[in-house]
């Protein structure tokens, strides 16, 4: 009881600390407990609460909320071109008043301050005078004709300066981030694309601090929008969130009142609240309409959502010459990490931002990235064992050292005759670790009682959720919000790498933007000692989200499971602990972590083909935001090239999704370009440089370079043969089928087994090797894919005339290609004729039989020695019983 009291103590002085009032927190701890989170939840969701938001600073003079109006505006609607007034143009007096010069308040509006406004019309005056408010800020007057000479100036910049330092203790605006607001002052449009976890979130909220007025952010997960909700009511910002996944019904109306500063809103919701957010832009004003996550708008973005696509309905409906009151558009600001140009164009497209649209382009580039490709058979224990033993061995010397230092402390402390430190890390002793073996006897599995198959990935978290019956649901059914959620952390991703060079000025980088690339910083992170830190796995499918958590757990790391239909209880509770560093592991298909704003992640694994490069770089971006070495790594599958999943794609979009797929497998694949450079270039940006100095490739360098003018020439050859065949005369192939020959079309396959056929040489290369060679023959030009769609593997080769001239090329003319990884694997671990069964010769061919006879032999050999076995292990019941007959027949 004691105890409760002390940690009731403890969360009322840090709610008080962080701003709130000292009746609220106490309403709140009554209502909700001792939780910190859930308290601020409590407060600035609940509709007991009178003020909704914490004082940025205990001692502050509160100040009522006021609204903020406008007046009816003169501005004209031209069409195609957005005229676009600089926001100090917005910035109006108080109404009613209705005074030539006005002031406007600079203590908090719900906790957030504002600069002063000036009327509509008003010409310049100098006098700053605060008749409204006793704020210990000084209030400050733009003269609208002095605005354009103070847009930039010191002023505005100090203003954001000392906001940034009292709410979230930085010292000064990122490069990136002042373009950003730069824009934002002066009325326009702007597109941000900046790195994942380079701070795009304080773009849109410094305008609702500076401002006063509300801005409005359209963010895709209801998950995100409460975190993002929860870290700016703990830096003394008021904030909302609205759609399904708001419990309080009474949040919305006070949210249209205008009572708190950033509003987040899903697509889905915003739609529906168009009319209250009229009266809210006439009333308190709106400030930006920012669109997160941008790329989910465009349907080349690889999590697209259709309702996205309406959201052209803010800029028709905020528009100067629509509302009387708005002097000129109410601008709009997207923001994504990760778009290719087309993305981008599709975005300002959809959205109809304005021909003026600022574009704020910084480097893709990730300094502290370490990227790497690892080869894999996924999915099996026996993988598992092999591909994450590294990481288990890096937690277990983890562990080790902190029980070390732990033990340490326990010694000191017995010094002191205080036994109650010294705790160990770990959830299982190393004694209770379990050999992998046994996974596969466990019986962890349980339902969690709403028949969900839970699996024992945590048994923690979940034993301590059924204990803690949690009251909201933040992480509710983000499948209301998701058109088909079901598909969401499985679905394919839809976006296009399109590196086209038109429009290249367009996208060119801010020049304001330092230069990412410092080789000595970068070398130097090498040397840093490494921390282990949080990992989060990605896997494709649910199932492997239990297996592989299970594995985990059983090596004593504190791992769980995530995907969207666990029990959304389980899901809250995973991101809370993980925030909390009490995981080390979460393995996840792709519903987890968009936006994610955690510094310390060490590690993202993929183990599994991502479904585009650009979603990859999206999730290896939740590394390393702390700026600190992180890796990157990726476990392709060479035996399984990646596949669409079933989607409402048309058909152009499968095509594209197809093509989006074939980049990741030739990332993968790749031996000899530098990761980095791969991802950044993709993304249309010049990396500038040769090396990251980091990546797999970069430290190992290529592989040595091959003579395979030989095997080109077999595989042309036979297949230019095999092509031949089915032709009809001098038509094509399609015209043979017209003609009403239907012969079959040449696959990859059937070149693969003439090959092996008539060459005996080659009769155990590996298809995967010819797969290789294949596309090394495609990038040069040589063969060509018949299919209508470019897949991972090249399925119809097709030789194109350029190949064919290379079957008149002088045979002692080299052909020198850098081989690529699954050539490298194939020639590394060669196969013996008995594991080839595809190739059709199967018991046929003498060869093949006399190997496969000889391994049948082999294996009844051992299972004839078996009995011994049994006869030693008394363990069995076998074995028991066959040292029972042995020792009655003797
Ligand atoms: N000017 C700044 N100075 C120092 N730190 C900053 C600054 N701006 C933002 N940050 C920090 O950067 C981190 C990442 O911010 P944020 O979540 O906005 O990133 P993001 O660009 O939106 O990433 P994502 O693409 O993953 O959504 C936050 O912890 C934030 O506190
Ligand atoms: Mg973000």
């Amino acid at each position: 009881m004691e105890g409760n009291n002390v940690s009731s103590d403890h969360v009322i002085a840090e709610l008080i600390e962080m701003g709130f009032e000292f009746s609220q927190v106490i309403e709140a701890i009554e209502a909700v407990g001792p939780s910190i989170d859930n308290a601020v939840d409590f407060i600035i969701n609940s509709s007991h609460t009178k003020n909704t938001v914490p004082l940025s600073r205990p001692n502050r003079s509160t100040s009522t909320a006021r609204t903020l109006g406008k007046r009816a505006s003169t501005s004209s609607c031209s069409s195609g071109r957005v005229k676009q007034s600089r926001i100090m143009e917005h910035f109006q007096p108080p109404r009613p008043k209705r005074t030539r010069i006005q002031s406007a308040p600079t203590a908090s509006i719900s906790g957030l301050e504002s600069v002063s406004r000036h009327a509509e019309g008003e010409k310049a005056s100098s006098s700053c005078t605060d008749h409204n408010l006793g704020s210990e800020m000084e209030p400050c007057v733009f003269p609208v004709d002095n605005l354009r000479d103070q847009e930039i100036g010191s002023d505005w910049e100090q203003k954001v300066s000392n906001l940034l330092h009292k709410h979230f203790g930085f010292s000064s605006l990122k490069s990136f981030q002042k373009e950003a607001l730069e824009a934002w002052l002066d009325n326009q449009d702007s597109l941000v694309l900046a790195a994942t976890g380079s701070g795009k979130s304080l773009c849109f909220q410094v305008p609702a601090l500076l401002t006063g007025k509300v801005v409005v952010v359209i963010s895709p997960l209801i998950s995100l929008m409460h975190d993002q909700c929860l870290k700016l009511a703990k830096h003394g910002v008021s904030a909302c969130f609205l759609g399904s996944g708001q419990t309080d019904s009474s949040v919305e109306q006070k949210a249209m009142n205008g009572m708190y500063g950033v509003i987040y809103v899903c697509p889905e919701t915003i739609l529906r609240l168009i009319g209250p957010l009229q009266r809210l832009a006439e009333n308190r004003g709106i400030a930006l309409f920012a669109i997160d996550e941008a790329h989910c708008v465009s349907k080349w973005g690889h999590d697209f959502r259709p309702d996205y696509r309406r959201l052209s309905v803010l800029r028709e409906s905020f528009r100067a010459c629509n509302l009387k009151f708005l002097k000129s558009d109410i601008p709009l600001m997207a923001l994504t990490a990760t778009a290719t140009i087309r993305v981008r164009e599709d975005i300002l497209k959809s959205l109809c931002m304005s021909m003026e649209t600022k574009i704020v382009l910084t480097s893709f580039f990730r300094p502290n990235l370490r990227f790497s490709v690892k080869h894999s058979r996924t999915s099996s224990m026996k993988s598992y064992e092999k591909d994450f033993r590294e990481l288990i061995d890096s937690y277990k010397t983890q562990r080790i050292v902190g029980k070390k230092e732990d033990n340490t402390v326990v010694h000191n402390s017995e010094d002191e005759s205080d036994y109650s430190t010294g705790s160990v890390n770990g959830s299982l002793s190393d004694a209770e670790e379990t050999s992998p073996s046994d996974l596969d006897n466990s019986e962890d599995n349980y339902s969690d009682g709403n028949g969900v198959e839970v699996s024992s990935v945590n048994r923690n978290v979940v034993t301590s959720l059924k204990k803690k019956q949690l009251s909201v649901e933040y992480l509710e059914d983000e499948l209301d919000v998701l058109q088909s959620v079901d598909e969401f952390d499985v679905a394919c991703g839809e976006f296009h790498g399109d590196t086209s060079t038109k429009n290249r000025d367009l996208w060119r980088l801010s020049e304001t933007v330092d230069p990412p690339f410092k080789p000595e910083e970068r070398l130097k992170l090498l040397t840093e000692p490494s921390e282990v830190g949080p990992t989060i796995v990605y896997v494709p499918t649910r199932k492997e989200t239990l297996s592989l958590a299970k594995f985990f757990c059983r090596f004593g790391i504190k791992a769980a499971a995530y995907n969207a239909k666990l029990p959304k209880a389980h899901l809250r509770q995973v991101h809370k602990e993980f925030h909390e560093n009490a995981l080390e592991v979460v393995v996840a298909t792709i519903a987890f972590g968009m936006g994610i704003d955690k510094s310390n992640v060490r590690r993202i694994i993929h183990y599994g083909w991502p479904q585009s490069l650009e979603a990859y770089y999206q999730e290896a971006g939740r590394a390393g935001r702390d700026g600190k070495l992180a890796d990157c790594i990726l476990y392709a599958n060479l035996s399984r090239a990646p596949t669409l999943l079933p989607s409402k794609r048309s058909e152009e979009q499968t095509r594209q999704a197809y093509k989006m797929l074939s980049d990741c497998f030739r990332y993968g694949m790749g031996t000899v370009t530098c990761r980095a450079k791969t991802l950044v270039e993709y993304f249309g940006e010049d990396f500038g440089h040769e090396k990251c100095l980091l990546c797999d490739v970069c430290v190992d360098g290529p592989p040595e370079l091959q003579n395979l003018k030989v095997e080109t020439d077999i595989f042309l050859r036979v297949l230019a043969a095999q092509f031949e065949h089915v032709r009809y005369g001098n038509g094509s192939y399609d015209d043979a089928i017209c003609r009403g020959r239907l012969l079959e079309k040449p696959n990859f396959r059937m070149v693969v087994s003439a090959i092996r056929e008539q060459f005996p040489k080659f009769a155990a290369t590996d298809r995967l090797w010819w797969q290789g060679l294949a596309r090394i023959l495609e990038d040069k030009g040589y063969i060509r894919e018949g299919a209508d769609m470019i897949r991972p593997s090249i399925k119809f080769p097709e030789p194109t005339d350029l190949g064919l001239q290379f079957l008149q090329s002088d045979p002692e003319t080299a052909f020198y290609v850098y081989p690529e990884a699954d050539m490298l694997l194939s020639t590394s671990t060669q196969k013996s004729f008995s594991t080839f069964s595809e190739w059709g010769k199967g018991w046929a061919d003498p060869e093949i039989r006399r190997q496969r006879l000889q391994g049948k032999r082999c294996r009844k050999q051992r299972r004839k020695k078996r009995p011994s076995q049994h006869h030693k292990d008394f363990r069995t019941v076998r074995g028991r019983l066959t040292a029972k007959l042995t020792q009655q027949k003797h």
